[in-house]
């Protein structure tokens, strides 16, 4: 397999795989990518590492079944996406495995953890960590207090440091020290004293991706990672979501962009109408009929991928524009 790699804006690389039934960044041939080569891209199919398995998990609203998803499992050290037409159900199930809602039914596990009926913290303190759209009220916080709130969330905070002033001072300094790391990781730094809310579309969202990362996930799970960026920033922000990747971080994102998911997925995961309909690597289930028809059957105009965005004279302009915001 080839691969193609392409330097963005602020010096992270996308790397496309040329081949997706071969994908990138592999560690040995269980886990990570490499795991999910030649898997029957069957829904439900089981993975040779699973760190999430999801067993029966249905939630109603009324008379309406929002999420019902018999089995699913999320590879450890891949990228996975999970799309589908609006009001598939993928904020529901995101909703649900991170503790933010409840299901009339279902149970499952984090690296062999149970988690149905835990509070949405416990699930974050698992290291099943998912990014959240800044508040208002987060928006009118410093770069920087962003980041060390966010780092209260860590399972390392206890009362006894709290307590004493010799050691929150001390634990003070290190939040500070891992959060300007972090920060620079982003090209974030040298906002760090700017307001969030005064940032961009695009800086917001690497800005939610670097909060979640103060409290070392195991697992990141992204909400439209992409929505409302300018594409020369989206170019970035697929190589930092493959650099989390490449660390040995799991990935799990619900996103609209298909220009994103086709590009950084190990494997695509299709919910439609609450139910898993597809899944596999993502040049495979974009052919995929039960896919096809389920996103005709909700709206036409869905691109499916565009490759104009990695036209180096597009991206060009597209880098120009964002520099002077
Ligand atoms: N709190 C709620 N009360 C009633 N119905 C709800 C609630 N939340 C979601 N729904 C319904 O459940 C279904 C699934 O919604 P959900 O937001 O999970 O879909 P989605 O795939 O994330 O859609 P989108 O891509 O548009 O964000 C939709 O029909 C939605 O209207």
């Amino acid at each position: 397999m080839a691969d193609d790699t392409q330097p963005t804006t602020d010096g992270a690389t996308v790397t496309r795989p040329t081949d997706a039934s071969a994908p990138t960044g592999t560690q040995n041939s269980t886990t990570g990518p490499a795991g999910l080569v030649g898997l029957e891209p069957t829904p439900g199919v089981a993975k040779p590492d699973s760190l999430m398995v999801v067993d029966d998990v249905l939630r109603k609203f009324g008379g309406m079944t929002a999420v019902d998803v018999k089995h699913l499992e999320v590879q450890r050290g891949a990228i996975t996406a999970l799309i589908g037409p609006n009001g598939a159900g993928k904020t529901t199930f995101f909703n649900l495995l991170t503790g933010f809602d409840v299901p009339d039914n279902g149970h499952w596990k984090f690296d062999g953890q149970p988690l149905a009926g835990k509070s949405a913290a416990r699930v974050a303190r698992t290291g099943a960590v998912r990014t959240f759209q800044l508040t208002k009220a987060l928006s009118r916080l410093t770069v920087l207090d962003n980041m060390r709130l966010a780092a209260t969330q860590h399972p390392g905070e206890n009362l006894f440091t709290s307590l004493f002033q010799p050691l929150w001072k001390k634990r003070e300094a290190e939040v500070t020290e891992k959060a300007l790391e972090i920060l620079g990781r982003f090209k974030l730094d040298t906002k760090k004293d700017d307001f969030a809310g005064s940032l961009s579309g695009g800086q917001r969202k690497l800005l939610e991706m670097a909060r979640a990362l103060m409290t070392d996930p195991t697992m990141i799970m992204l909400d439209e990672p992409m929505a409302g960026v300018n594409p020369a920033l989206v170019q970035s922000l697929l190589g930092h979501v493959q650099a989390l990747r490449d660390e040995g971080m799991t990935v799990l994102f619900v996103e609209h962009d298909m220009h994103a998911v086709r590009h950084i997925s190990d494997w695509v995961v299709v919910m439609a109408e609450g139910r898993i309909v597809a899944e596999g690597p993502p040049e495979g289930v974009m052919k995929d009929q039960a896919v096809v028809d389920a996103y005709l059957g909700a709206h036409h105009d869905t691109d499916l991928g565009d490759d104009a965005l990695l036209d180096p004279e597009v991206l060009k302009r597209l880098e120009a524009e964002e520099e002077k915001r």
